[in-house]
Parts: structure tokens; sequence; C-alpha cells
């Protein structure tokens, strides 16, 4: 691993949380005594491999943001808050736009994803720097159906082809600002992954060792609190013994 490559990480958390059903965008809800984006950025603060980050936030929410989870967690490697977009992909736009200087890989990384953990994220950030392009995933256990109308089933898909695209997500810095530009303005993408394949770049899997659910409902919230939970009695007893 080539520790000369300076990478910076965009953290996405400017979307409004519709689905949580709460009055505090779900960023902000406390999960396992911190909030869930505290959760989503502290591996990455604390990876050496990090140079700087970049966190996107509702506009409204910057200021607490600030005060409340970058003062608060003392994240010195989040240099810069910018306003979100309406979409996701508006997010990212106004992350890359705020990248300083010369870095050479970029990754995105959910900020409703507190339960990242810091092994996959090197394992990501290896794989990427070998080949240009990485994202974490995951395998499914359960059978996939394809359907139509209503959810009438048409057909089953063959699982073994198939992965969940996870965050982080990283590129090569060139790759994902080329992407980014050619992509369309009116064009849908639901990952950063899917921006690179539109242009062309090839893109390799990381299959995860560890759950990186991203929260969407409560039961996420419930769940993340469980792993969280679990996590924390292991690191405590790998410190006593
Ligand atoms: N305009 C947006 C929309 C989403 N995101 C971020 O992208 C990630 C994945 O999006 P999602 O889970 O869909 O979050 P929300 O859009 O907030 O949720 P919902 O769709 O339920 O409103 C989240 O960290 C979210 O904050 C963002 O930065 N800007
Ligand atoms: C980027 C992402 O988390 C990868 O799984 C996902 O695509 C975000 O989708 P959402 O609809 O914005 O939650």
């Amino acid at each position: 691993m080539n520790n000369q490559n300076k990478i910076a990480v965009i953290i996405v958390a400017g979307g409004g949380g519709k689905r949580m059903n709460s009055p505090v965008p779900k960023q902000f809800l406390m999960v396992h005594k911190k909030p869930v984006l505290a959760h989503s950025i502290q591996p990455f603060n604390e990876s050496p491999r990090v140079h700087q980050m970049i966190l996107v936030v509702p506009e409204k929410d910057a200021e607490y943001c600030r005060i409340n989870i970058v003062e608060r967690y003392q994240f010195h490697k989040a240099t810069k808050i910018v306003a979100g977009g309406s979409e996701r992909i508006d997010s990212v736009r106004k992350g890359l736009e705020a990248v300083e200087g010369k870095v050479d890989y970029i990754a995105i990384h959910d900020g409703a994803r507190p339960l990242i953990h810091q092994e996959d994220i090197e394992r990501v950030f290896d794989k990427a720097l070998e080949t240009g392009g990485a994202i974490l995933a995951s395998r499914m256990t359960d059978t996939v159906k394809k359907i139509k109308g209503k959810g009438e089933v048409v057909g089953t898909l063959p699982r073994s082809e198939l992965m969940l695209a996870q965050t982080p997500q990283i590129f090569c810095a060139e790759w994902l600002k080329n992407a980014y530009q050619r992509f369309p303005k009116d064009k849908e993408a639901t990952d950063d992954a899917s921006v690179l394949e539109y242009a062309g770049y090839s893109v390799h899997t990381v299959c995860g060792k560890h759950v990186n659910s991203k929260m969407t409902t409560s039961e996420d919230l419930k769940f993340a609190a469980y792993i969280l939970e679990q996590r924390s009695g292991e690191d405590e007893n790998r410190h006593r013994f």
C-alpha cells in the first residue's frame, strides 16, 4: 500500500431522512451514545490514510453540525462543511467542488451508515489503490425476485451474479471528477459507481466483513444500537485480557 497517496473523503449527510419519519434528521439522531453521523465519520477521521474530509449537510444544519459533531467529537480532518443539494448526487457534486488542493483518491460515504468498520474501509481503500475504483458491497442471502406491476413475480434473478452496493465508494480523483462532469444533469444515479460505470470506468467490489446497514427506518436504528453495543463489548474484552 502506497501511503504517499492523498485520500479525501466526502461524507454525504445532506438528506432529509423522510423514511425515518422523525422531526430530527436521521443523521443527527443518537444511537449508542453518539449521533449517527459521528459514528459514520469516526473511523475515517482515525484512518492515517485520510488527508481531508468534507461534510455535506442540509444548509440549515451546517452550524449545528460544526458545533455538535465536528467540535464536540474533535474531528480535526473535517475541515469543510458544505450545504447539500436536493438529491444525493447533487450533494456529492457539492462535496467534490469543496475538495481542496491535489488529492489522488476521493472516497464517498453515506452519513447514514454508522456501522462502517475500520477494517472494511482499509480493504476498500486497498482495492481502489490497486484498480482505480472500488466499492464496499454485500452478497444477498435471500432469493431475489423480479416483479412487475403491483408485485407479481416475473422471474428469479441469479443471486450469485448480484451484489448490494454500499459505501464507502472510492475512486481515482481524476476518474471521479471526469465522470461527474460527463454525467447528464437530468439523469438519476443512486450511487457514485453508477456515474463511473456510465463514463466507462471499471469499478471493483469488496465484500464487507462487517455489517454496514444504511439507516432508513427506526428499525435500522434499533439494529445499529445492538451492533454498536456488541462491538464496544468486544473492544472492552480485548483490552481487558
Ligand atoms: N439530497 C441528499 C439526499 C441524501 N443524501 C445523503 O445520502 C445518503 C443516503 O441517502 P438516504 O439514505 O436516501 O437518505 P435520505 O435522503 O436522507 O433519506 P430519505 O430518502 O428517507 O429521505 C444519506 O447519508 C443522506 O444524508 C444527501 O447527502 N443529500
Ligand atoms: C449510495 C447507496 O447507499 C448505496 O447503496 C444508496 O444507493 C443510496 O440510496 P438512497 O435511495 O439515496 O438511500
